[in-house]
């Protein structure tokens, strides 16, 4: 690794864009050094992430540098132009998964202590928690976010409408919520004042008046939007408990939250829903199974593991289980429900694989089947239900005529909710919850019962100022747009005072909506054909970028996802979506990767653009406008990834990108040295056409070892990805 910082860097990440990347990658960095152009990896991966925590415990040759932290330092400064692909958001099951791994392979690291009981077993915890859930984004996101679809990608998918599933008026597929209680109902906000500035504390005080500190040292600045919010442990359980009680006949049962990206609160929330689920069972054995280590957090995953041989149990578990409402399952021919694990249900890209398949999830009997949806707090599931009563009224939507919606979101320095794990708790006991600042204000005050989930957010002045420019501009180039905030919400209240004279003094007339309202707005005129800007807070930003691509352009793997960073780098994220772990499923049983790097090119190209304009760099504009080029004719030419052996699959599309990229290069006047040198490449890719093409597909339908998820076999997986000898020596 160099000194210097390199013009690009390019993530190493997990699952199917981490085996993506083996074949990519080198196309890439063949292409760029002809530029004179540097690029450089570095790991973020899941299992890069947890041997960075321990170097003590590492050999010399096993130990890792610790790329996050270095790439959190870069994106604060000019120099950042990173290319970032998705990554594992990991939960527990997933974690400790990966540490077995990683230990069956010589890596020398503890495990995950489940109930820390010591010091040393308290300190091993709280490494491991660094790298738990959404530990990768919230560091790298140092500014706001504009995810839209190129318009040679909603082109493409107009003219070639993807499979969605039809809406009925009578459809019984539907979103429930808590009636009051939650986060939504009890927010508070206020925006610090000069005089407020500086430290505070969050403090819990006991019923009997114990009063302990649950977080010291926080600072805020002025002008910082401060949230303080709970929500009742004991109406969602009553909640639970109804709609289990009130479902229908045919209908399945489903919960879908973020428990990733709400690592702390979320995995509690889908506890109560597991512990009120298998209620029956727990009040029999609940003292037995939490004596084998189990909690309801971790899902009925993990409790199956653990009473696995224990005949009695199983046979209890199977008949609690079979009292209940049949469940929206994860993989009806396995037998892993909803309630399996918390990070198999990710709302983001749940709730609208529900919508385009026409209001149904896939039940026991792996039959499609309307759908309860529960979605217990208030703040955001309205987007949800508003969605599916336009579809209901409506029928679903015209892909071939509708118009494209896209993102400006508050993202930046861990904004809102996003950025609230470490001030997130659950109340041991009865009591007050207080935000106590330096000055001695009592900004926040709430009562709470045991059990109750506390958190508070924040988001930050420049950011917001940040946001309403970037949500300007781009409804200036788009011409129809809104803010998405309720001015019957504490927090959107406050923010809700910046955006009005920010407006005032553009002379901008956009309209500010609750997001259920917004909802509505946004379907109702991109239905008609319009371009629409949603201008949103982080959790619909990352709600949104899923919901409309997925049923405007079929994923949301295809969208443009720029974050500029607020000191000027550029972060260049990839799709809008995850890491698809059922494409490395079908990869091992049968050699066939349906993961589309159409986001990987979109972000190339930028990358490549940004590159030019921030160092002056003008063969980088050259290489940006041919990575367009070759997009555009690999959508037109239908050489993207299909979903069946035999089929384009992840590796022949980056053959045709990379045809198309040379002669794109080889065909332009701009710069004769460039040219001159993809002339000869282009002639080569186009002459092997038929053998590489060949060699691709030889080991199509049989299985293939990479020696590891987590982690696997750098050689064995490059093997895997780069078949093809002939590719391989002219890319070189
Ligand atoms: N930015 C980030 O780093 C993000 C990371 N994640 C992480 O990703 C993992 C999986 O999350 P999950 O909620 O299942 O969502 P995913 O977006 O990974 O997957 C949902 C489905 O979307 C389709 N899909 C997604 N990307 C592509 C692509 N490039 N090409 C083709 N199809 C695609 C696939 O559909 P089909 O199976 O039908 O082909 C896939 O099964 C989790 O660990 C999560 O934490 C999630 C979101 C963002
Ligand atoms: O970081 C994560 O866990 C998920 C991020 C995500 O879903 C998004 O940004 O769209
Ligand atoms: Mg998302």
């Amino acid at each position: 690794m160099s000194n210097k910082t390199p013009d690009i860097i390019y993530t190493i990440v997990d699952e199917a864009p981490e085996l993506a990347r083996h074949s990519l990658l080198p196309i890439i960095s063949s292409f760029a050094s002809a530029a004179d152009i540097s690029v450089e990896t570095r790991d973020i991966s899941l299992a890069g992430r947890i041997l960075a925590l321990f170097p003590d415990l590492l050999t010399e040759d096993q130990r890792v540098n610790d790329d996050l932290a270095e790439l959190g330092r870069l994106v604060k400064t000019p120099d950042a132009n990173v290319i970032k692909l998705p990554n594992v958001s990991a939960s527990v099951p997933q974690l400790t998964d990966a540490i077995a791994e990683l230990q069956s392979k010589g890596f020398a690291i503890p495990d995950y202590p489940q109930s820390p009981a010591t010091d040393a077993e308290k300190a091993i915890r709280a490494k491991y928690d660094t790298v738990k859930g959404s530990a990768v984004n919230p560091v790298l996101r140092e500014g706001n976010s504009d995810r839209r679809s190129a318009k040679a990608v909603k082109e493409y998918a107009k003219a070639n409408p993807h499979r969605m599933g039809d809406w009925t008026a009578d459809s019984k597929t539907h979103v429930a919520s808590m009636s009051g209680n939650d986060f939504f109902a009890n927010e508070k906000s206020a925006t610090i004042t000069a005089a407020q500035a500086g430290g505070a504390k969050i403090v819990f005080t006991a019923a009997d008046g114990t009063k302990s500190v649950l977080k010291d040292g926080l600072s805020y600045d002025e002008g910082t939007v401060v949230d303080a919010t709970f929500l009742s442990a004991a109406a969602l359980r009553s909640f639970i408990k109804d709609e289990i009680a009130s479902m229908e006949d045919g209908v399945l049962f489903s919960v879908h939250l973020k428990a990733t990206m709400m690592k702390v609160s979320d995995p509690i929330i889908f506890g109560h829903f597991v512990s009120v689920f298998i209620e029956d069972f727990l009040a029999k054995h609940g003292d037995t199974v939490k004596a084998l280590g189990f909690n309801p957090n971790a899902g009925l995953g993990d409790l199956e593991e653990r009473i696995k041989g224990n005949a009695e149990l199983e046979a209890d578990l199977k008949a609690a289980l079979a009292g209940k409402p049949d469940m929206y399952m994860v993989n009806s021919d396995k037998g892993i429900t909803n309630l399996h694990v918390s990070s198999d249900v990710i709302i983001d890209a749940s709730m609208p694989a529900v919508i385009k398949a026409g209001g149904i999830g896939w039940g026991p009997d792996g039959k499609a089947a309307d759908t309860k949806c529960c979605i217990p707090d208030n703040c955001y599931a309205g987007i949800y239900d508003e969605t599916i009563n336009y579809f209901k009224e409506n029928g679903k939507l015209d892909v071939t005529s509708c118009g494209a919606v896209s993102n400006v979101g508050l993202m930046a320095q861990k904004a809102e909710e996003y950025g609230s794990h470490p001030t997130t708790f659950e109340l041991p006991s009865a009591g007050t919850v207080e935000i106590v600042l330096d000055n001695g204000d009592v900004l926040h005050s709430h009562t709470v019962e045991a059990g109750d989930i506390w958190r508070s957010a924040t988001a930050k002045k420049a950011p917001i100022l940040d946001w309403i420019k970037t949500g300007i501009e781009r409804f200036d180039a788009v011409g129809t747009a809104a803010f998405w905030l309720d001015a019957n919400r504490a927090h959107d209240a406050e923010l809700i005072k910046y955006v009005e004279p920010a407006l005032k003094a553009a002379g901008k007339d956009i309209p500010i909506m609750a997001p259920r309202e917004a909802t509505r707005f946004s379907w109702v005129e991109m239905a008609k054909g319009k371009d629409v800007v949603t201008i949103s807070g982080n959790v619909l930003r990352d709600y949104l970028t899923d919901l409309f691509p997925i049923l405007e352009l079929g994923t949301s793997a295809k969208m443009l996802s720029i974050v500029k960073l607020m000191n000027g780098g550029g972060l260049f994220e990839t799709g809008a979506g995850g890491s698809a772990p059922k494409h490395v499923e079908q990869l091992v049983e049968e050699n066939h990767l349906r993961w589309d790097s159409l986001g990987e090119f979109c972000a190339l190209g930028e990358s490549f653009n940004f590159l030019a304009d921030s160092k002056g760099k003008t063969k980088a504009a050259v290489l940006g406008q041919a990575v367009e080029d070759a997009t555009v004719k690999l959508l037109l030419n239908a050489k993207s990834p299909e979903r069946k052996v035999g089929q384009n699959d992840n590796r022949s599309s980056h053959y045709w990108f990379a045809r198309y990229w040379a002669e794109s290069l080889a065909t332009q006047d701009t710069d004769a040295a460039l040219k001159a040198h993809f002339a000869p490449v282009a002639e080569k890719l186009s002459a092997n056409e038929a053998t590489i093409l060949a060699e691709l597909k030889a080991d199509e339908g049989k299985p293939a070892d990479m020696d590891g998820y987590y982690k696997s076999d750098a050689a064995k997986t490059s093997a895997i990805m780069r078949p093809s000898a002939t590719l391989n020596s002219i890319i070189g």
